[in-house]
């Protein structure tokens, strides 16, 4: 079974990607969402970010205080680096056994913003980069998540620049004002004959 993974920068538009893959009845890991499930759930990763970064990581009902943590990490990359050590092993072997699952499945894909920054990328047999321009990107976060532009910029500056993951990519989706549908059936059509060969 072939392991692809999707990536691109924050606002791109990988969550939209990764939906229609699961419309073609493709089984997609998002690595952002079980990051945040394992940081609430799993104790070695509890306690390792409460001995580096106080108890006041978890709130009164004892779930991750996203907005403690992002506001320390994306502005301090050792403390960014810290997190990444202490949860994206645990996310790893987590995808690992997710895949036994699925091995019925021509391929599976891993969704995550920082597969190329975390040299995760490795593991993939094949890498799709969604990107969009800065500006729409700006444009797109600041009305889903109802932000500002400079925490927007704050994480764009954490991760690596659109122009390496693309040159590193199997596949590139452009999602401009370009469609995007087309070109997942034609990415899919080129996965599904290559599991067959
Ligand atoms: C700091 C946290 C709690 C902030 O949560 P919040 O809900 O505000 O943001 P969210 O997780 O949706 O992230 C939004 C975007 O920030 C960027 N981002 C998230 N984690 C990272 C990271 N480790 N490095 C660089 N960019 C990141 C991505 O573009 C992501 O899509 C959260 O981002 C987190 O726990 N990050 C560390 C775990 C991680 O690395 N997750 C990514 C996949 S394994
Ligand atoms: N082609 C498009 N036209 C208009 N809006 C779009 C388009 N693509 C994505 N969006 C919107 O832009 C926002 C960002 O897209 P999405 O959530 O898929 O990005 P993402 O790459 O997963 O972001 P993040 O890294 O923050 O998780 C969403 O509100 C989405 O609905």
């Amino acid at each position: 079974m072939l392991k692809v993974g999707l990536t691109g920068g924050i606002g791109t538009g990988k969550s939209l990607i990764a939906k229609i893959f699961t419309l073609l009845d493709i089984p997609v890991y998002i690595a952002d969402l079980k990051a945040k499930k394992l940081m609430n759930t799993n104790s070695d990763i509890r306690e390792q970010l409460i001995q580096h970064f106080g108890i006041q990581v978890f709130d009164s009902d004892s779930n991750l205080d996203r907005g403690y943590l992002a506001k320390i990490i994306f502005n301090q990359p050792e403390a960014l680096q810290k997190v990444n050590e202490i949860v994206h092993p645990v996310v790893r072997a987590d995808f690992a056994s997710w895949c036994l699952k699925y091995s019925k499945y021509p391929y599976v894909i891993q969704e995550s913003a920082i597969l190329f920054d975390t040299g995760l990328y490795k593991i993939f047999d094949k890498i799709i980069t969604v990107t969009a321009d800065k500006e729409i990107r700006i444009k797109r976060i600041i009305k889903r998540d109802l932000t500002t532009r400079e925490l927007v910029e704050e994480r764009m500056k954490n991760q690596l620049e659109e122009s390496i993951k693309i040159e590193k990519s199997d596949y590139v989706i452009f999602n401009n004002l370009e469609l995007v549908l087309p070109q997942v059936i034609k990415i899919d059509a080129f996965l599904r004959s290559l599991s067959k060969s």
